[in-house]
């Protein structure tokens, strides 16, 4: 995407054999989303305003101000540019930098959009549209964030003031984590139980104002701040996760959430039709968006691997030529162009979870719950699958990279800090693969009962044949057939829930049985998730897509995602017999050969993602691959260089040294 000086990777782009520009349309998601995207990221890129080289020098205060100050500066470009909604969510993902604002957009707004009246969006979208009012998701307590039903804030009616009473009854009920709470929200969407009458309704939402819109000093019964620093000393640290505690705080009565339970002016506790599994509806969606950010971190990381595998050369001079490329031993190969296919994966995944999710929302809207329990198994599932995956990718990267990875200048020390986070936030990802495997569970008991599956686990309907199916694959092209690809993966994912599903039935007490099986219906749910992924790969491959030899590297990459899985997984799909080893053997034959296919293509792969260098923030992996250079000149600008003597020399090292010398001497 960049253009201007000596291009050291032209070499490179010359070897490439498909229409990269229609990659890029690919990878966005159509031309208009290519459009804007490209459109904004260079708005970015070429506003110093929004400058983010020198976020590792900068003590947490003045951190924190950096991001208030680019966050402010964004809101008023956003006016004056009068961007869409689409536009204003690119530019602050291009901004890349944790703020309030994305608990603001991402969780305050949708959780009113999905829980409130239509009265109650229409009184509180608007404020916070206009960013008159910032609010932030407040669940997780100090001592409880996965059980959520388990959380200890209370909301108790009072009849006779037609108002709710929020208070933190304990220290392990203080609010603890929520992003945008610690020093900026003025309003936060509180879960607390809901009491009436002395009687305990469950958890619900709760909008409930922190501070005041004049001085922003917090009201009355408030008690909040900063909860400290977390991992890495830039990355996250730009966010105010905080701590809230509430001193019998009275609110309104309608600020209670109350699309799904009412209580009325007399107290009356009525329920709608509406599934009490809505209140958790802010996390489905969040899950959702997480599984296409996940590609986005993944591919940055895979960006920077594969650019400087193509600049870095190791050993393998022969008669005073050029040493060998590192992207050209295998061992690198077979590790980073899986990555690279998974970063592909992960997005037409992401693409089709969104499909979902709006599915289902028009579902909800016409008053049909049924796919819910569908949607909640896709989000939890894939989120876990793709954040776990993106997490350990990164840090792979960095090793891909050698010791110059380790340089905060590679861009991945940060990528890592600001990505891990994503395993544990929106679900700890081993607590939601328990919610796919008791889904998965709740299918297979229900296979003889007539009722048929649907949706992700259709497959499932076709248990007879899968339960006993031997795969066709007898020579190394036949690894190239989705079918036998889709088949196997399928048997696998049968075969590992059914075993779950015998063993489980074998415990009197089946919540004992699983709690004892839990490692194993985790293996279980992940074996489905991997199907998921592979099938709407798979299925991204029947679309009709232009451009020069594009759909060839598609299917490449696809074969390289489900056989590098297939793989690295022998284990289970040989125990449960859904093939023999020497299909195993290859099927890793076929991979090898694979990467010989994505190498001459690899750099223009990663330029697909069309990342500015200001995005992806990093000297391995600029665009014109001019490393050496950079990293000399910008080691000379770290402020331990401003004096050749360090501060300190005088107290700290010459008394030392002068000491030595004098014992030398006696
Ligand atoms: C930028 C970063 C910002 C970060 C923000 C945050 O982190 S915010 C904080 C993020 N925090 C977290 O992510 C906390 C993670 N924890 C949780 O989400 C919940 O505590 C839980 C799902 C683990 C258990 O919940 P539980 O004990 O209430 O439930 P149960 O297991 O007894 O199941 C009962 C039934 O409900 C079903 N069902 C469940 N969820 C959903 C759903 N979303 N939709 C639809 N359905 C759902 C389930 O399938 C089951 O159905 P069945 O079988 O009866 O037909
Ligand atoms: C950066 C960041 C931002 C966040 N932002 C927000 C926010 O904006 N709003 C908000 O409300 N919250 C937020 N959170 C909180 C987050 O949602 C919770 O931390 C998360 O849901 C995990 O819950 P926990 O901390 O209670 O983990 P725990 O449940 O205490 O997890 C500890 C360990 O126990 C295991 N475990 C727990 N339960 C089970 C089980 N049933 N079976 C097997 N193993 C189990 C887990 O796998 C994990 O290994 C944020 C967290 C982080 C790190």
């Amino acid at each position: 995407m960049e253009g201007g000086g000596v291009d050291h990777l032209a070499e490179e782009r010359q070897k490439s054999r498909f229409d990269v520009d229609e990659m890029k349309i690919v990878w966005a998601g159509s031309r208009h989303a290519f459009e804007v995207s490209d459109r904004v990221a260079r708005l970015v890129a070429s506003d110093p305003a929004f400058r983010k080289d020198n976020r590792n020098l900068l003590s947490r205060k003045e951190l924190f101000k950096n991001t208030l100050r680019k966050a402010a500066y964004a809101w008023k470009r956003i006016m004056e540019l009068r961007l869409t909604e689409e536009e204003a969510a690119k530019l602050r993902f291009f901004i890349d930098e944790p703020a309030y604002t994305d608990l603001h957009w991402g969780m305050f707004v949708p959780a009113i959009k999905g829980q409130g009246t239509e009265e109650q969006q229409q009184k509180w979208l608007p404020l916070a549209y206009k960013m008159q009012i910032i609010g932030c998701y407040a669940q997780t307590e100090l001592g409880h964030g996965s059980n959520v039903q388990g959380l200890e804030t209370t909301a108790t009616f009072d009849p006779q003031t037609d108002e709710f009473i929020i208070n933190s009854p304990t220290l392990t009920s203080s609010k603890w984590w929520p992003g945008g709470l610690g020093k900026v929200s003025t309003h936060a969407v509180a879960y607390a139980r809901l009491i009436v009458n002395g009687q305990d309704h469950g958890v619900h939402g709760f909008i409930v104002q922190l501070r005041s819109l004049d001085d922003h000093m917090p009201l009355p019964g408030i008690t909040v701040g900063d909860i400290g620093m977390k991992f890495g000393s830039g990355a996250y640290n730009t966010m105010d996760n905080g701590v809230l505690r509430f001193d019998h705080v009275r609110i309104p009565r309608n600020q209670m959430l109350m699309r799904v339970l009412q209580v009325t002016r007399e107290g009356k506790v009525v329920q709608s039709d509406v599934p009490r599994q809505l209140i958790y509806g802010t996390m489905v969606y969040v899950r959702q968006t997480i599984v296409s950010d996940a590609s986005s971190a993944l591919s940055r990381a895979v960006c920077i691997a594969t650019r400087y595998s193509a600049v870095r050369r190791q050993f393998g001079s022969q008669k005073g030529g050029p040493e060998t490329q590192v992207i050209d031993y295998k061992t690198q190969q077979s590790r980073l162009f899986p990555l690279l296919a998974s970063a592909y994966a992960f997005r037409f995944v992401g693409e089709w979870l969104k499909w979902l999710y709006t599915d289902v929302t028009q579902r909800l809207q016409a008053n049909d719950f049924s796919t819910l329990p569908e949607a909640h198994a896709c989000t939890a599932g894939l989120k876990s699958l793709t954040t776990s995956a993106t997490a350990d990718a990164i840090e792979e990267c960095r090793k891909l990279c050698g010791g110059h990875g380790y340089l905060t200048s590679s861009g991945l020390p940060e990528l890592f800090a600001v990505y891990i986070p994503a395993c544990t936030y929106e679900g700890d990802n081993t607590v939601l693969l328990l919610q796919v495997a008791r889904f998965l569970m709740k299918t297979v008991s229900q296979l003889g009962s007539g009722k048929q599956p649907v949706g992700s686990t259709a497959y499932m309907s076709r248990a007879e044949h899968l339960m006993q199916c031997r795969c066709s694959a007898q020579r190394v092209e036949d690894w190239l057939k989705p079918d036998v690809v889709l088949e196997a993966f399928e048997a696998r994912a049968l075969r590992m829930s059914v075993a779950c599903a015998q063993n489980l039935s074998k415990f009197s007490n089946p919540e004992e049985g699983f709690a004892e099986l839990s490692a194993d219906l985790a293996e279980a749910a992940i074996a489905h998730c991997q199907l998921i992924v592979v099938s709407k790969f798979v299925e991204k491959l029947q679309q009709d897509i232009p451009g020069q030899g594009v759909k060839q590297q598609l299917q490449t990459l696809c074969f390289v995602y489900s056989l590098h899985l297939l793989h690295k997984h022998q284990g289970d799909f040989l125990s449960t017999g859904c093939i023999t080893p020497k299909q195993a053997s290859l099927a890793n034959e076929q991979l090898r050969s694979l990467y010989s296919q994505v190498r001459p293509n690899a750099i223009a792969l990663v330029d697909a993602f069309n990342y500015t260098d200001h995005y992806l923030g990093s000297v391995l992996g600029r665009y014109d691959g001019n490393v050496y250079p950079t990293l000399y000149e910008d080691a000379w600008k770290d402020p331990l260089n401003d004096s050749v003597v360090p501060d300190g020399y005088h107290e700290y090292l010459r008394p030392v040294l002068k000491q030595q010398l004098r014992n030398a001497r006696l």
